[in-house]
């Protein structure tokens, strides 16, 4: 396999007496979509905070491009390329969609800024926003206020945010949450064109979505990794099954 993207060892974390994450190792290849499925309580959010940086694990690795970054904090890996969207909207929602996209290019250039007018006449930073907001679909909404979006819009706006970073990677925490049948099928589509672009670590409780675009799934159950392979090797897969999927999967 090509060398992975992101590179996780080990990880652990107990809270108290709780393991929340036990010795999970996984990889993300160019090119894929690995999504990280299990009942809730199983560890995935726990997992994803410590991949992006804002968890401390209390052992293993994280690497990002061959990069050891498990000492880096959360902003430190966005700029190394860690491109995450949240299950809750991290949006600004009174500023319109071009200014949230603007941020976030901004940001991933490293440049700091004090005020949305000078913001919006960074040029650079304002071209590589409107090709994002094109790529997701919502140029045509650029100055809108983010509260007037819909839901699905707005998920798609942090996608938009997300790679103004020219992400080598993205973490998408449930980015279907909410969405209805057609906001999904939308989702589903610009994430399997998205993965091409850089690979996507998907936490995901829709399993049509998963199974539609998962190039590979972990399966996570009480913080372990009990399996991970092909949709159709965890579709089979007997414990998988038993623990998490029932039997009509
Ligand atoms: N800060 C914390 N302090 C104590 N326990 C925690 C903390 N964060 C998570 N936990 C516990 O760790 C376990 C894993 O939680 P986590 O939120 O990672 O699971 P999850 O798979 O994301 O669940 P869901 O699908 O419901 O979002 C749970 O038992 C949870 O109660």
């Amino acid at each position: 396999m090509a060398e992975p993207v992101l590179s996780v060892r080990g990880l652990t974390k107990r809270f108290g007496a709780l393991v929340a994450s036990e010795d999970v190792s996984l990889d993300l290849a160019p090119g894929e979509i690995h999504a990280v499925i299990g009942p809730n309580g199983a560890g995935k959010s726990t997992l994803i905070g410590q991949v992006c940086g804002t968890i401390p694990p209390d052992a293993g690795t994280v690497r990002l491009a061959g990069r050891d970054v498990t000492a880096d904090g959360a902003a430190a890996r966005a700029r190394a390329g860690l491109a995450r969207t949240f299950q809750v909207s991290a949006l600004a929602m009174e500023q319109t969609v071009l200014q949230n996209a603007v941020l976030g290019a901004i940001g991933a250039a490293g440049r700091p800024w004090r005020l949305w007018r000078p913001a919006l006449s960074d040029r650079d930073a304002v071209a590589t926003a409107e090709a994002a907001l094109t790529r997701v679909g919502l140029s045509d909404h650029a100055a809108s206020r983010v509260a007037d979006l819909s839901h699905g819009q707005r998920r798609q706006l942090e996608v938009a945010v997300a790679l103004t970073l020219a992400p080598k990677a993205f973490v998408m925490d449930e980015p279907m949450a909410g969405l209805g049948a057609d906001g999904s099928r939308g989702m589903t589509a610009l994430l399997a064109d998205l993965k091409h672009e850089a690979p996507i670590l998907l936490v995901e409780h829709d399993m049509d979505a998963v199974f539609a675009l998962a190039d590979r799934i972990s399966v996570l159950v009480q913080g372990r990794v009990i399996a991970t392979g092909t949709v159709a090797e965890i579709r089979a897969n007997a414990e998988v099954r038993a623990a998490y999927l029932g039997e009509d999967a």
